[in-house]
């Protein structure tokens, strides 16, 4: 399936590649600004974490490690279901490690507000996210991001690592699917 096929499943695109790549620049300049000195830790939250965390660890100036969760909370549908197991958990020993989440997106929060109580649970120095998106409206819990690429509607996406079905993941834009998809 080429890009230009997917393309057409969009009806809208948000942010184009260069848009997103523009952002993370500026985002990990923060990032190197505000952990300077600092035993840090990038932790990603599989799957659709995985290209921002390629872009994002790309755009620092220096050398970072990271680590990756796997979560399970949403299976093939386009709701939450607020149920979070953990499928694949860190290597890492995070006790007295600043630790940076990475996401794609925070919808209605519950993943990640899951995800970070159960990191502060370890000893960690600090725990922070860092999402590219963030859809304020559908917010179901408070949840403190520190770093947040887009504020997006309150629309189910597709791109740039989010899937429908486990498609579109590799759309290099993200976008809104056309109705016709879903039926
Ligand atoms: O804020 P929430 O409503 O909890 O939703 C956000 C979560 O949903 C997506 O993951 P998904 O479960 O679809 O898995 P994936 O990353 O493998 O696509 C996304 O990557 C976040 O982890
Ligand atoms: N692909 C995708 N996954 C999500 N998980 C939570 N919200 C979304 C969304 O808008 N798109």
């Amino acid at each position: 399936m080429d890009s230009s096929h997917m393309g057409n499943d969009l009806e809208n695109v948000l942010f184009t590649e260069e848009q997103i790549h523009q952002r993370l620049d500026e985002l990990a300049q923060d990032i190197w600004r505000d952990y300077e000195g600092k035993d840090v830790l990038l932790v990603g939250v599989l799957k659709g974490a995985i290209l921002v965390m390629a872009d994002l660890m790309r755009a620092l100036p220096g050398s970072v490690p990271m680590d990756w969760m796997a979560v399970s909370s949403y299976g093939s549908g386009t709701k939450s279901s607020g149920v979070v197991r953990i499928l694949k958990d860190l290597d890492t020993d995070i006790t007295n490690k600043h630790v940076l989440i990475v996401e794609d997106i925070i919808d209605s929060g519950l993943t990640l507000s899951w995800i970070r109580s159960n990191l502060e649970s370890r000893s960690p120095a600090s725990v922070e996210i860092c999402t590219l998106l963030r859809k304020p409206e559908a917010a179901k819990v408070e949840i403190d991001c520190k770093y947040v690429g887009f504020e997006i509607p309150n629309a189910f996406v597709v791109g740039y690592g989010l899937d429908f079905d486990e498609k579109y993941r590799n759309l290099r834009d993200i976008g809104t699917l056309a109705p016709h998809v879903y039926s």
